[in-house]
């Protein structure tokens, strides 16, 4: 169901559609009409243009946004390298089924400071590939700090604790089962009002996700596109020592700063395509098999994009007849990462795969129920059941190889070494040659 227990100030109103044109002012008449970049915008504010896309990509494909804002985001002083930051130094591509423990929550550090990437392949320069990160925030950001990536969109699905996000196009206030896309060089700073938060994040180098089509769906179904939410305009116009904001950039998956005398949250008005968007996951349309066997699990998908997708395993009645319910046992062309934002996943019955921890079945790497949910399912009484209640794992699918970091193998001390010992290498043999 989606998410609802909790009561938000005005500043949390959103504009309510995936892929639509929106417009917002935080003051009237801000925005130009039936212009774009007037000799003297209107209360004296200047015109930026931020692009998302290539100046001739397809209309279909365009994302572009004008922002009316006090001072311009050129006014700062030059990047220069954090050395605090690590940027990973190798992604080792390996065959081997991987599982994580749930990642600790780390009660000291900022957004900023918490992002550990996990996996990844490709380059933000070449613009190729994709990230996965873990974040463990204990802290808000300290004041008069912003953090944009540079090295493409973060799709961040949040597994604990509230974000409260402030970006330059007005604040997003993101929820466990909730996420957050945030566009490639869109400024923001997260704050923790309830403490602290864990997730999973993935980074598409390239591009933009999209809704899937439909097909024989039909018009509406899965995530339904009035169900996104864009921020509405929010400004803050006061003045500040010199110096004193700084702006993080994550550049390369390298980490710079760079201080500016004015606050990036100055923006007035915005109009265009291109903006962050948040998306309860308990509002999915959930379809699936009312007759027989098991469906790919591409019926579950949230938002796509060529490099990867982003699948739900949403609550949901399994009433398929003569039919083994749980996922087939099988091997993928694509790369398979999972998480788990909270409760049991209904492939996973042993207890291994748990909220805040991971899995990832790399290109044609072996894997199905563990032996557990394979004794549970073939015995099952296939009576209608509700699977997932109260849970919800997650999918990033790629048709890319998915290289691990150090952090990943080593350095975070989360991975189980028993994980094929533990989930198939028990599977028992059952066949009987027919006399
Ligand atoms: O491996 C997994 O658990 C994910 C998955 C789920 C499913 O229902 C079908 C295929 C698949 O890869
Ligand atoms: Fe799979």
């Amino acid at each position: 169901m989606p998410v609802t227990n909790f009561s938000f100030p005005d500043k949390y109103q959103y504009l309510n559609g995936f892929g639509s044109y929106h417009e917002s002012e935080a003051i009237p008449d801000t925005l130009p009409i039936g212009a774009n970049s007037p000799q003297r915008p209107n209360h004296g504010l200047y015109a930026e243009k931020l692009s998302g896309t290539s100046f001739t990509a397809p209309r279909s494909e365009n994302l572009q946004t004008w922002v009316y804002r006090i001072l311009p985001s050129a006014a700062h002083l030059p990047f220069e390298l954090d050395t605090s930051y690590e940027t990973p130094k190798t992604l080792h591509q390996i065959p081997r089924q991987l599982r994580w423990d749930p990642f600790d929550l780390d009660d000291k550090a900022d957004w900023v400071h918490s992002l550990k990437q996990l996996g990844g392949v490709g380059s933000p320069a070449t613009k190729t590939g994709l990230g996965i990160f873990i974040y463990a925030a204990g802290a808000s950001m300290p004041p008069q700090q912003a953090f944009h990536s540079s090295d493409g969109d973060m799709l961040v699905v949040v597994q604990h604790g509230v974000l409260d996000i402030q970006t330059e196009l007005g604040h997003l206030l993101v929820r466990p089962n909730e996420i957050a896309v945030l566009p490639r060089g869109i400024k923001y700073r997260v704050d923790l009002p309830s403490g602290p938060s864990r997730g999973y994040i993935l980074e598409l180098h390239a591009g933009h996700f999209k809704l899937p089509e439909l097909g024989p769906i039909g018009s509406n179904g899965l995530a339904n596109a009035r169900d996104f939410q864009a921020p509405v305009a929010c400004f803050d116009d006061a003045e500040y020592a010199p110096g004193s904001w700084t702006v993080f950039n994550k550049y390369d998956n390298q980490m710079f700063s760079a201080t500016q005398s004015h606050t990036p949250f100055d923006v007035v008005g915005w109009h265009g395509l291109y903006y962050p968007y948040k998306y309860d996951l308990g509002r999915f349309n959930t379809i699936g098999s009312t007759s027989f066997d098991h469906p790919d699990p591409s019926i579950f998908t949230v938002l796509t994009n060529p490099t990867a997708d982003f699948v739900i395993f949403p609550p949901r009645w399994l009433v398929q007849e003569d039919t083994f319910r749980p996922p087939w046992y099988h091997r993928n062309t694509m790369s398979e990462f999972m998480g788990l934002v909270m409760g049991e996943y209904d492939a996973k019955t042993g207890g291994g795969f748990r909220a805040a921890g991971a899995s990832l079945h790399n290109v044609m790497s072996a894997h199905g129920p563990d032996a557990d949910a394979h004794e549970k399912a073939s015995a099952a009484d296939l009576k209608p059941v509700k699977v997932g209640e109260g849970s919800m794992a997650f999918m990033f699918e790629s048709p890319l190889m998915i290289g691990v970091t150090d952090w990943a193998l080593e350095l975070c001390r989360k991975v189980q070494p028993k994980y094929n010992a533990e989930s198939w290498v028990p599977l028992k043999r059952h066949f009987k040659r027919p006399e």
